[in-house]
């Protein structure tokens, strides 16, 4: 039996890039009692160090657990902690657990993760650009960054167009909002898919109001338009709009995916590996939505384990939409980690083909990433933006 002998965390990170959140990670290492060792990802938005004392605790439970066993894993974490489903640090925690347990699993049996879940449903997985648009400010800067993107093959690309509008978008906002859009539109032609991203920072008059006002740019999808709780406002848009809502990065467990489809509010899922329980539960909210006719777009921002876990999912279920990526957009050293194991072709990803999640980590480089100290904090732009775009 491959016994979990030791759960590991540390906060890597080096110069502040695309985003402060991109800029660190939360890398979780599990050890068996047989020497294997898997390796996990999770989020660091603030919460880095709150995540690795969770990692910590997990470790106490799950220490000697059977690493195969990951639903009785999870169900032992969520005997214990009493709150995992309502805490994003812990689910997290979990989630980075579930991954590097899976990449164990993978190991040991000799095959690709995807080969685990269901095999290839597709051969190579269609992308689309995060992360292209640092410093963008005017128009034209999008529009130049744009068609540097296009010119690496991606036939979509995501984009917050909307400054530092937050719950209510002024008329000036909203023109120059529109104004962008327009020149990132007329910089792809109508080939490329353009998504819309509003970082769930609206409310939903403002949101309908972006709405009426971007349609006729016909974007795949209008991503978190209100915010995240507001419920009701998400229903009123769903009345007054005909565009397509995509949305789930936030959500922690399976019942809040459930709610979100049942009530016939989202057409795109993005739920992600890292928040809502890793792979274990990926799955079950995957089914879940292809009985809703719900297409997936996991959610992908963050590292490069976790962008290689998320492309084995991609790899088998059958309600795919389309793939986030910012790996062009990593800073050198997340690429590195990974020895660029997984770049992207023509605006295709590519799925990794070595046992467990197929990626082979540099651990030379782990203690030279560690972050000493605090986290980075910015008081002039939130941490969740793409850096130097909250200015209008
Ligand atoms: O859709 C996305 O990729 C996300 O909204 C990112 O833009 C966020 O900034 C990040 O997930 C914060 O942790
Ligand atoms: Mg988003």
């Amino acid at each position: 039996m491959s016994k979990i002998s030791e759960i590991e965390a540390y906060i890597l990170g080096r110069e502040i890039t695309s985003a402060q959140w991109a800029s660190l990670m939360v890398l979780v290492k599990v050890t068996t009692s047989d020497g294997k060792v898997g390796w996990g990802e999770t989020v660091s938005a603030l919460r880095a160090e709150a995540v690795i004392n969770f990692v910590k605790k997990i470790n106490k439970v799950l220490k000697g657990s059977d690493v195969f066993n990951v639903e009785k894993n999870r169900l032992e974490w969520y005997k214990h902690d009493f709150n995992l489903t309502i805490s994003l640090e812990s689910t997290t925690a979990l989630s980075a657990v579930d991954i590097a347990s899976w990449d164990i699993i993978g190991k040991e049996l000799g095959a690709p993760l995807y080969k685990l879940l269901g095999g290839k449903t597709r051969d190579k997985i269609l992308v689309y650009a995060n992360g292209w648009y640092q410093n963008c400010v005017t128009p034209e800067d999008f529009a130049e960054k744009a068609k540097e993107v296009i010119k690496k093959g991606y036939k979509a690309l995501k984009f917050d167009p909307f400054g530092s509008n937050f719950t209510y978008i002024t008329k000036r906002g909203l023109d120059l909002a529109e104004k962008r859009v327009r020149a990132v539109r007329e910089a792809v032609g109508d080939d490329v898919d353009i998504l819309i991203e509003h970082h769930g920072r609206f409310n939903v008059d403002s949101a309908i109001a972006i709405a009426k006002r971007l349609e006729k740019y016909n974007p795949l999808f209008m991503e978190e338009p209100v915010h995240p709780e507001d419920i009701e406002g998400l229903k009123k848009y769903r009345l007054n709009t005909g565009l397509k809502i995509a949305l789930g990065e936030r959500i922690i467990n399976k019942n809040q995916a459930l709610y979100f489809m049942k009530e016939g509010l989202v057409d795109y899922l993005q739920i992600d590996l890292y928040r809502i329980g890793g792979v274990t539960e990926s799955k079950k909210v995957v089914s879940i939505a292809e009985a809703f006719d719900v297409l997936m777009a996991f959610h992908n921002a963050q590292g490069p384990i976790l962008n290689a876990v998320t492309l084995h999912m991609d790899a088998y279920i059958p309600n795919f939409l389309i793939q986030e990526s910012f790996y062009d957009w990593f800073p050198q050293w997340k690429k590195d980690l990974i020895y660029d194991g997984t770049p992207i072709e023509n605006g295709y990803a590519i799925i990794p083909e070595k046992p467990g999640i197929g990626i082979d980590v540099n651990e030379k480089m782990i203690d030279e990433l560690k972050v000493k100290g605090e986290e980075y904090f910015n008081p002039e732009e939130p941490v969740w933006v793409v850096k130097g775009t909250w200015k209008d």
